[in-house]
């Protein structure tokens, strides 16, 4: 009780989920969904409805052969050479269906799974060609659960629905046929039952279906504020907060357990529903039958085949119900991949575009201006040119537009008016492949992926070989605390590099870049403080790798600054000041007084 209050008081987490909404059928939607099937339309989806179709049939016959064959021609004639054939058909027809069944479970999973990798792998290829734009608008996590969850959830439907849905028709048309060719009154009578459990197979396990949904958003919920508090576990410690994020965890944790609760509870209701549904059944087969019987009306090989028919009814028509749903919940899903599926890149390439096999590096900005959103500008009309071979460096206030210019330089994102143009080439009519081949980017905030060290430096230039990988690394100094790990390039760092220093990570960065050998090279330097000699061995290394090419460095350092052959002072996403250090210092603007402010601040410290 006290539990939930808690979790209501912080107002700290909040966790969007997707909210599971259920489309109405659109037709569309599913051919499009189901066309993910053609590629095996000459080899799992044949075979399968083979198999569905044998063990459908086997099915369908046994009952005629126990109740009119055996009852009522063998066992009445007395005639054990029947008999004896009989058990052996019935035998041989269920050898038969046993191995069709194998078969068919064997390839509708094949099937299923083939379907939801080629989908996951359509997916995962579109979202990775996608602009930055599409990742600014959305959480790495909900991106994550499309690819994910809602492939998965897709599984079911793949795997047993499509081709159930087949087999169910087919037993419930094929019984119904029978049943009315053997008797049409009695047929009609235990009909009574029908609505009763098309009532029970779409109403209930509709509503059994919410209650599962309603586990995984709060299970989804949980998950998230696990992972949030595994990530933060050092600023929560630091902050002790460990209380409150406690009472806010059993919060979410007895909101699973209670939700857990009522779905089990309803679906507990759902078997002895089934069942009684089935006993009224048999009562109206057995009043009903019998009088049938005393006048002769019916057989009791008849009313026997009845009985084996009535018991098969409820398995499709539940099952039906049950592949309602899964297209409905597809639905869902499937609306949400195909949203992304159709998302297309802002930054796009023309129909012929420029290779640029090799480049100078003569960068210009013409005029340009460029905006995130409709509502603010960030940058609002910027002229500039950087020389092949120069340093150039920007500096202003944090959000005067820096990182902006270099996000346009390497095309993320194209301007909103004027023109970028490399070596006199708009970068519009350049391939966005051939463009990039030629910029190295080392953000502020390295990443490192999980693999080795060895493996991270790699992925500058992955066709490298393990010497030049090595003088990358020795160039920018990065060797010596490599050697000194565990195993030295070998080593393993796990996700984002936690088990390096900052220091490490940017000298890391350095030899990666250095590797990839780019004509352009774009810098957000490091703001974080780092030691001394750290700091000695870091200017060492960019002097290296700044030599023959043009280099935009974002810089926060007053010795990077010193050294570079131009300076931009951006303001509120104009250039207000530029020129080398010298030039801006005896202007004494802006330039001037943010070096004496960092002046200030290094005396302070
Ligand atoms: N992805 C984005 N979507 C919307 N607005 C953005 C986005 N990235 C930056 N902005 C906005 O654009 C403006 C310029 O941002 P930019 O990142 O270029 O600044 P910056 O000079 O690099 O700042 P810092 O030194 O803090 O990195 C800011 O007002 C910022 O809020």
């Amino acid at each position: 009780m006290s539990r939930k209050s808690n979790s209501q008081v912080l107002k700290r987490f909040h966790y969007s989920t997707d909210q599971i909404i259920d489309k109405p059928f659109n037709w569309k939607q599913m051919l499009r969904l189901f066309s993910y099937m053609i590629p095996y339309n000459k080899t799992l989806v044949p075979l399968s409805i083979v198999m569905v179709l044998i063990t459908t049939a086997v099915r369908l016959v046994i009952p005629i052969l126990i109740g009119i064959y055996t009852l009522d021609r063998a066992v009445k004639n007395k005639d054990a050479t029947m008999l004896f054939w009989l058990v052996a058909i019935i035998g041989g027809l269920y050898s038969a269906s046993y191995v069709a069944n194998i078969f068919r479970i064997r390839w509708m999973n094949q099937l299923g799974q083939n379907v939801i990798y080629d989908l996951r792998k359509h997916l995962f290829t579109h979202v990775q060609n996608l602009s930055h734009r599409f990742f600014d608008q959305r959480s790495a996590g909900s991106i994550l659960v499309r690819i994910m969850n809602d492939i998965n959830s897709l599984q079911e439907l793949f795997t047993n629905g499509v081709i159930n849905l087949l087999m169910d028709m087919v037993l419930l048309i094929g019984i119904f046929f029978i049943l009315f060719s053997l008797s049409p009154q009695l047929t009609l009578a235990i009909m009574i039952i029908l609505p009763i459990m098309f009532l029970i197979s779409t109403k209930l396990r509709k509503n059994i279906r919410r209650s599962w949904q309603d586990v995984r958003m709060k299970q989804s919920k949980l998950n998230s504020h696990l992972n949030e508090s595994i990530q933060g576990i050092r600023v929560t410690q630091s902050f002790t907060q460990e209380k409150e994020n406690m009472a806010f965890f059993d919060g979410v944790n007895d909101e699973t357990f209670q939700s857990w609760k009522s779905a089990s509870q309803k679906n507990a209701m759902f078997r002895p529903m089934v069942e009684l549904t089935n006993a009224l059944g048999t009562a109206v087969l057995i009043w009903y039958g019998a009088s049938l019987i005393q006048n002769d009306t019916i057989s009791i090989g008849v009313f026997v085949s009845f009985a084996f028919y009535l018991g098969m009814f409820w398995e499709p028509i539940s099952r039906l119900g049950q592949v309602y749903n899964q297209l409905l919940m597809g639905m869902a899903s499937s609306e949400r991949i195909f949203e992304f599926l159709d998302e297309k890149p802002i930054v796009s390439e023309t129909d012929n575009p420029i290779e640029l096999d090799d480049m100078r590096g003569d960068i210009k900005f013409d005029n340009v201006v460029f905006s995130y959103d409709e509502k603010r500008t960030a940058l609002k009309g910027i002229s500039l040119e950087m020389q092949a071979g120069q340093t150039v460096a920007l500096v202003g206030h944090t959000g005067s537009g820096k990182t902006t210019i270099a996000n346009l330089i390497s095309r993320f994102y194209d301007p909103t008016a004027g023109k970028v143009l490399i070596d006199g080439y708009d970068l519009k009519d350049i391939s966005i492949g051939s463009l990039r081949k030629h910029i190295s980017i080392v953000l502020q905030d390295t990443f490192i992926f999980s693999g080795t060290i060895y493996d991270n430096i790699l992925f500058g230039r992955p066709d490298a070989t393990e010497k030049e990988v090595r003088a990358a690394a020795e160039a920018v100094g990065a060797s010596d605390f490599i050697e000194k790990l565990p195993n030295g390039y070998k080593t393993e760092v796990e996700e984002r590099g936690n088990i390096l220093s900052v220091g490490e990570r940017q000298l890391l960065s350095f030899a990666r870049a250095l590797l990839a050998n780019p004509r352009i090279l774009i810098m957000d330097e490091a703001t974080a403080s780092i030691d001394t000699e750290t700091e000695v061995k870091i200017q060492k290394a960019l002097k290296t790798l700044l030599k023959g090419r043009t280099a935009i460095i974002i810089a926060h350092r007053l010795s990077t600054i010193r050294e570079a052959d131009n300076i931009f002072v951006l303001e509120n996403g104009l250039i207000i000041e530029r020129g080398n250090h010298d030039q801006l210092m005896e202007i004494q603007g802006e330039y001037h007084h943010l070096v004496k402010a960092q002046f200030n601040m290094l005396d302070a410290g």
